[in-house]
């Protein structure tokens, strides 16, 4: 035989009593001769809690008690045939006015015992129980309606009654006896002690009267039936990435439900553990979901870890001293005290020098537990073997539990990692010697980034999720963007990568959702949705979001941004950006940058400061990495004056030809940058710099392509003015360059530590004279690469490589 038992929001609702008859029917059906424990109505038992107290106090609870008949009466007139329906009616309508004459006297004594409450309470199974085996009964005549507080004994501890357990079997067997053939819905949670009163189980109630039911007649399995897929691997309204576990063992369920899985209460759960009967939590409402078992067997798993729980909100009290030292009364002291005061003690961590104990307690008790402390330890304080107890409030316990751990390393180092690279402080560490629980201590603000950094730490062969801030949203941010919600399936399906676009920000608005933006369609959710933009409120969102996996992305050409870059680092934030100004400023700031990024373990990525996404700071990296050595850099590096000098050619006049690499999306947001060289020697500062030279931009040699009128400009419209009018000069460039049958080139040199960029003409033997469009080329000559250097060559200017650039940067970060 098969217990079913369904909890209140099973047996909720019309809709959800109909669910529950088809399980049960199809169970009967396959021959399982299930024996069904029902909870009460959903929220009846609170609504009967109230009436008893208010009715104490003298207040009217008509209305409620009507409101309960009401709620039975529903499902009766839906549920039941018509002429069925009177007897079923007569029958809850005598069950609700005993409930009345009840609360009636309640209300003459002023006094509610409880006693009292646990007979005011158990109307609650009475009717739902006695309800739905009535309507069974219409399709499966021998549905019987039973109450268990015949069966089930216990002693007189109103409100969480303790079983007698060899009276209960006795009475439980006999039951069965008799009923051989019939199907029994029985009261979950209610009891009655020897007087026959009325009792109730305690937390877990239904659970418990299942198990029980299920011990004594053998079961083949004990079904919880509720309202989620079974047991998850962390908590799914903080890990959205929680997914059902198949099976568990009987501990993993115990610590995993411990720490916060509230779908059973495990100790209601012992009857069965000591049979081994398989406990199956399944899901009402997706009946077809196989759910969790809970069974003797830790059972195979991909995964290391079966699943992620917490406590959140717990205060930490710490001990030490060297009275502690060598004396094992110390914790046996320490622990009696508080277990004599009912102190429950939620975690116990003991340096191994005995020096201090820290323990964990419900922020309730911990005050009154410093106070025990103080007193008990009087003498050890004043002799200073003790310092004063330390208290902390405002924490969280996070711990991973599984039975395989243990045959499995490296799982701290796991944990620890995904908590360090996610800058989520740990106070303290637990874990039993059994090796199925590590627990650790940390902030209570940090619970929901930890939860989720740790769930992608351990379940990896899930997706990874990086959480995206991308400030800037000109030509390239809209240009990643359009490439994200392009590659959103393929990077999911393919490689297991979901990044989610959670806050944007122009220099006009700026936006969040912790969900992602839809890519296809951020403009209007940002326009809709945006608040007027602020760079410092923007960070400071970021960072009061605290997700997992974090990327600032800065895709803008200010130099504000960078200015939070130290800061964004220190909240182990990783920064990948197109904008040069950061590594170009000061070196100083430079050195800094990378030094706190590297400190905090996060990533600062920025290929395509040079050469958009033509791969040049990574190569740069590597042949540093692998202990090359840097002899000489030449480059071109300016993809608008490439493709200028590329274009102007023909008719085409200089200023059109710059108006055009504008348009195509060469150009910085003020060609002038381009034009007037400094976007090329911010590249080569960059170079310089990450090949370890600590330079500064003062001291590269910069040529000028542009006549001084040019130069002078003082806005972007003055400098296309004066382009026009320097027609001549860029001509005679052209016609004394054609006439040597050569090619004029921008071109930039790194060698013993100095900088130069000058305007060369080549002929065609030089490896740069055959360039197009908006090539860039940089060849490294190295001590490895000497005879003939390493080059590279491509686009390295426009919308389309550089954010493909950024976009590759991206997918790297944690990787
Ligand atoms: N075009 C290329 O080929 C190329 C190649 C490599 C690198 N880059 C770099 O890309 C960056 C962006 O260039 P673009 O052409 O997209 O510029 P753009 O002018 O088209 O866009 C700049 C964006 O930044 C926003 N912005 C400016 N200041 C801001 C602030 N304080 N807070 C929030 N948003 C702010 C603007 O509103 C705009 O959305 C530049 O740093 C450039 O050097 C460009
Ligand atoms: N404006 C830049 C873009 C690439 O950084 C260029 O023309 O090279
Ligand atoms: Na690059």
């Amino acid at each position: 035989m098969k217990v079913l038992k369904f909890g209140g929001t099973s047996v909720g609702s019309v809709e959800s009593i109909q669910a529950v008859l088809q399980i049960v029917k199809k169970s009967y059906d396959a021959g399982e001769k299930p024996l069904v424990v029902l909870s009460a109505m959903s929220g009846i038992t609170n609504l009967l809690t109230k009436m008893a107290e208010d009715a104490a106090e003298g207040k009217p609870f008509q209305d409620d008690l009507k409101l309960m008949e009401d709620r039975h009466f529903e499902v009766v007139k839906k549920l039941i045939a018509v002429k069925y329906q009177n007897p079923v009616l007569t029958k809850l309508k005598l069950l609700i006015n005993d409930l009345e004459d009840l609360l009636q006297g309640i209300a003459v004594l002023k006094e509610l015992s409880d006693q009292s409450k646990d007979l005011i309470v158990s109307f609650g199974e009475r009717c739902s129980n006695f309800l739905v085996a009535k309507i069974m009964e219409q399709e499966i005549p021998v549905s019987t309606y039973i109450n268990a507080s015949h069966y089930i004994k216990t002693d007189d501890n109103f409100g969480n009654a303790h079983l007698n357990e060899a009276l209960s079997h006795q009475l439980i067997q006999a039951l069965a006896l008799t009923h051989t053939d019939k199907l029994l819905f029985v009261t979950g949670f209610i009891g009655s002690n020897d007087k026959g009163r009325i009792t109730t189980l305690g937390r877990g109630g239904s659970d418990y009267t299942a198990a029980i039911f299920g011990s004594v007649l053998n079961a083949t399995a004990i079904e919880i039936w509720t309202d989620v897929n079974g047991m998850l691997t962390a908590d799914p309204r903080i890990v959205k990435k929680a997914f059902s576990l198949p099976i568990l063992s009987y501990t993993e369920a115990m610590e995993l439900s411990y720490f916060g899985a509230k779908v059973i209460y495990p100790p209601t759960m012992v009857p069965a553990f000591m049979k081994k009967i398989p406990i199956v939590i399944r899901n009402t409402f997706q009946p077809e979901f196989p759910g969790t078992v809970i069974q003797f067997e830790s059972g195979k798993s991909n995964f290391p870890i079966k699943g992620i729980s917490s406590i959140a909100d717990v205060s930490v009290i710490n001990l030490t001293g060297s009275g502690m030292v060598g004396k094992s009364g110390f914790s046996g002291r320490l622990f009696t005290l508080l277990a004599r005061e009912q102190i429950n003690v939620i975690l116990i961590t003991q340096s191994s020098s005995e020096h201090s104990i820290t323990f964990a307690v419900h922020p309730n008790d911990a005050r009154k537990a410093v106070n025990l402390i103080k007193n008990e330890f009087e003498l050890e304080l004043m002799a200073n073997k003790l310092s004063v107890p330390v208290l902390e409030d405002g924490l969280s316990i996070l711990a991973i539990v599984g039975e395989n751990m243990k045959r499995t390393p490296g799982m701290s180092g796991r944990l620890f990692h995904a908590l360090g690279r996610n800058g989520i402080n740990v106070r303290a560490i637990a874990q039993g010697s059994s090796e199925f629980n590590i627990s650790v201590i940390i902030n209570n603000e940090d619970l929901s980034k930890a939860l989720n950094a740790v769930h992608d730490a351990f379940f990896a062969e899930l997706k990874k999720t990086l959480h995206v801030f991308n400030i800037g949203t000109g030509n390239i941010g809209s240009t990643l963007f359009k490439q994200l919600h392009e590659q959103h399936d393929f990077l999911l399906d393919q490689n297991d990568i979901e990044i989610k676009v959670v806050g944007i920000s122009n220099s006009r608005k700026m936006g969040f959702n912790p969900e992602g933006f839809d890519l296809g369609n951020w403009q209007e959710e940002l326009e809709n949705q945006g608040e007027v933009a602020d760079l410092g409120t923007f960070i400071g969102q970021m960072k009061a979001l605290n997700l997992p996996n974090c990327v600032f992305i800065d895709n803008t050409a200010s130099k504000l941004p960078s200015t939070y870059y130290e800061e964004i680092f220190r909240s182990n934030i990783s920064v990948v950006t197109c904008n040069k100004i950061a590594n170009s400023g000061d070196y100083a700031q430079y050195r800094l940058l990378h030094d706190t990024a590297r400190k905090h373990g996060v990533d600062f990525f920025y290929e395509t400061n040079v050469g958009a996404g033509l791969p040049i700071v990574r190569v740069l990296k590597d042949l540093m990495m692998s202990g090359d050595r840097i002899i000489k850099i030449e480059a071109i590096l300016s993809g608008t004056i490439s493709y200028i000098f590329n274009n102007f050619k023909g008719d085409a006049s200089f200023y059109e030809v710059v108006k055009k690499a504008q348009e195509l999306g060469y150009t910085e947001p003020d060609p002038r940058d381009d034009l007037g060289g400094i976007d090329f020697m911010r590249k080569m500062l960059i170079l310089a710099r990450d090949a370890g030279h600590a330079i500064e931009s003062e001291s590269v040699k910069l040529g000028n392509i542009l006549p001084e009128s040019c130069l002078q400009a003082s806005s972007v419209d003055e400098f296309y003015a004066e382009l026009l009018k320097a027609d001549e000069f860029f001509n005679k460039m052209k016609s004394e360059a054609a006439k040597q049958n050569k090619v004029i080139r921008y071109i930039g040199t790194l060698e013993n530590g100095e900088v130069a960029i000058n305007l060369q003409m080549l002929d065609d033997k030089h490896p740069f004279y055959a360039l197009s469009g908006s090539d860039n080329i940089i060849s490294f000559t190295t001590e490895r690469y000497k005879d003939r250097p390493l080059v590279v060559k491509g686009p390295g200017a426009g919308a389309e490589v550089t954010a493909a650039g950024v976009f590759a940067d991206l997918v790297n970060v944690g990787a």
